[in-house]
């Protein structure tokens, strides 16, 4: 399907559902609102689905891996040859990602989107669609059509994984230098100054914070993507990884599976989306907040507030798995829960002190 005609058809949540959860959720045997954003998780997912109890019966955090050319510039203080190391030790469950998805009962896919190099190994999903991208302080980073390939690999990759019986999803990536590409896209989309949308990733002295500072603004006043073309970002700036993970968020809306956004390269990837079909914002589930600077901007233009704070900023989609188990969490409420109706608790003398 085109992604016009996938846009096209992405519906916001149900409506009715979203109303029974909500009366469901007031009825728990607890004062009002006193199981706070658990109860906000909860409704959410009843709105996605339909139904107003939900079960995890799967749970994947979608890592796409690739390199970008701007590191060339000295962006980044690790080499370039850690995407590929990582990736691996990523499949050998040896990773932040990996292990915290173990802890989780939670399950990777790690895809090959353009890292620089070939890799073999059993657990690697092939999609390879160029050995990491063009420098983007010399030329566009890729190609429209490099794009749009990546996001139908992440559409492709939502589909294949719901049929397989995955309910709930996340999204991480691996890929040195794409702090970089995701301040480009922060900056690119919403015209916010470097000071604002570039920190120091990976890590970096402060010296060479300037010298990725002076990079990236050089590099969007040259180009000068077009805001409304969320594609053309992308194409000029961004990263495969960035742009498979916007797939991913389209095919979440699509095909209406709760997608868990991670750190600063994944949130560059929903706001695309969000910029792409602002629809899409109603599948997406924050999970922590990452210290990188640009996250915060990105997070509020999409009008997202994320729910933990834990110093993270790691990316790999570390925020997903501890995010599917307060997810898991807000179901049991909804499911298991006595109400005050069967606990024979009279609600006359509720007050209601929410907001
Ligand atoms: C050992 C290591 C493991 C990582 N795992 C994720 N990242 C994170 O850092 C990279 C982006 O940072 P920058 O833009 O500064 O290069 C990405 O791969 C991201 O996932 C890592 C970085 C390193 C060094
Ligand atoms: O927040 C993140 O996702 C992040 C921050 C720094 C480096 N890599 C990822």
């Amino acid at each position: 399907m085109e992604l016009k005609q996938m846009m096209e058809s992405i519906n916001t949540l149900d409506k009715k559902a979203l109303n029974k959860a909500q009366i469901r959720v007031n009825s728990l045997a607890k004062p009002l609102g006193s199981l706070g954003k658990l109860e906000d998780i909860a409704i959410q997912i009843a709105g996605i689905t339909g139904d107003i109890n939900n079960v995890i019966k799967k749970k994947c955090t979608i890592v796409m891996s690739a390199d970008n050319g701007i590191v060339e510039e000295g962006v980044s203080s690790t080499p370039q040859n850690v995407t590929a190391l990582q990736t691996i030790n990523m499949l050998d469950g040896l990773t932040g990602i990996s292990v915290l998805s173990k802890q989780a009962g939670a399950e990777i896919r790690v895809i090959d989107v353009g890292i620089k190099a070939d890799l073999e190994h059993p657990r690697l999903i092939q999609k390879k669609i160029m050995y990491g991208t063009h420098n983007f302080a010399k030329g566009p980073a890729m190609d429209r059509e490099q794009a749009m390939e990546a996001i139908s690999i992440g559409i492709e990759t939502v589909k294949q994984l719901v049929d397989q019986g995955y309910n709930l999803l996340g999204t991480g990536e691996m890929g040195i230098g794409n702090t970089s590409t995701s301040s480009a896209v922060l900056m690119s989309l919403t015209g916010c100054n470097e000071d604002i949308a570039v920190g120091k990733g990976g890590g970096l002295t402060d010296e060479a914070l300037e010298n990725k500072k002076r990079v990236i603004r050089e590099a969007v006043d040259y180009h000068k993507p077009n805001p409304n073309d969320p594609i053309d970002v992308l194409t000029k700036v961004g990263g495969l990884d960035i742009a498979g993970l916007v797939g991913c968020y389209i095919g979440a809306a699509y095909y209406r599976v709760p997608i868990v956004i991670d750190g600063f390269i994944s949130a560059a990837a929903a706001l695309l989306a969000y910029k792409l079909n602002p629809v899409v914002k109603e599948y997406m589930i924050p999970s922590h907040y990452s210290l990188e600077p640009g996250y915060k901007s990105m997070m509020d233009t999409i009008g997202l507030v994320p729910y933990l704070h834990m110093n993270m900023r790691l990316g790999e989609g570390t925020g997903c798995p501890l995010m599917f188990n307060i997810i898991e969490s807000a179901l049991a409420m909804m499911n298991n829960m006595i109400t005050f109706e069967s606990a024979k608790i009279d609600t006359d003398y509720l007050v209601d002190i929410r907001a």
